[in-house]
């Protein structure tokens, strides 16, 4: 199994945010949690993520999550806003994000900026772009390093139909080539397409769809 959660609960000022969570995702799904809004789905990626101390167990490709690891889980990540730095341009984005591996070219920055259209405007810098170039730069960073784990929220946020198209057949490739994907998504059209394995969080509970 790449991801397992094991009893995990969370509880803050006496709230159970999460509770009792099990869930399982094998290597090459692309795992959907749907729910509406303050259901726990960006708490529950936060969880894979690392990004948030849970009570129980959390297991990315047979290792203890440790959220008090600097970068506990190396994945392709697009969590709440994309955090970009808006004084810079969508290039100098990638290029400051790819100074964490090495193995990131300035081909490969140059060819997903190109795929997702954010490449007219080399110089123009991140605080004039639209809503959805934004969002398109985030889920462009996500994308950048080929991460065997991308953890995508919410990502068809303020894109418009043709970009949703671009993604779906990006996640479908790169999953193709063995990348697993976790999504949290309330537009059904988009789960529709990409989804292998769907689940319903309601009220801080996960259960399969
Ligand atoms: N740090 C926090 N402290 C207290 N409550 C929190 C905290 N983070 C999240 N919550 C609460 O936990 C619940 C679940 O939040 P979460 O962000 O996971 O929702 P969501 O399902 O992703 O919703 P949305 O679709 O609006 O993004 C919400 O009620 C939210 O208010």
């Amino acid at each position: 199994m790449f991801i397992e959660l094991k009893n995990v609960n969370k509880v803050i000022s006496g709230r159970q945010l999460l509770s009792q969570v099990n869930c399982e995702i094998e290597a090459g799904q692309i795992a959907v949690f749907e729910g509406i809004n303050g259901s726990g789905k960006t708490l529950t990626l936060k969880t894979i993520l690392g990004l948030m101390k849970v009570d129980g167990e959390v297991l990315v490709a047979g290792t203890q999550v440790k959220p008090q690891d600097a970068y506990p889980v190396k994945a392709g990540i697009l969590i709440e806003n994309p955090s970009l730095i808006t004084d810079f341009t969508a290039t100098q984005n990638m290029e400051l994000l790819a100074k964490l591996d090495e193995h990131i070219s300035a081909t490969e920055i140059a060819e997903l900026l190109k795929y997702f259209d954010l490449s007219r405007f080399p110089n123009e810098k991140v605080k004039k772009f639209s809503l959805g170039m934004k969002q398109k730069l985030g889920i462009a960073e996500a994308f950048l390093g080929s991460y065997p784990l991308i953890v995508l929220d919410e990502p068809t946020n303020a894109l418009d139909s043709d970009s949703i198209d671009k993604l779906v057949d990006l996640i479908k490739l790169r999953q193709s080539k063995g990348c697993t994907f976790v999504i949290a998504s309330h537009d059904r059209d988009f789960v529709e397409q990409v989804a292998t394995k769907r689940f319903k969080v309601e009220e801080g509970v996960v259960h399969e769809a």
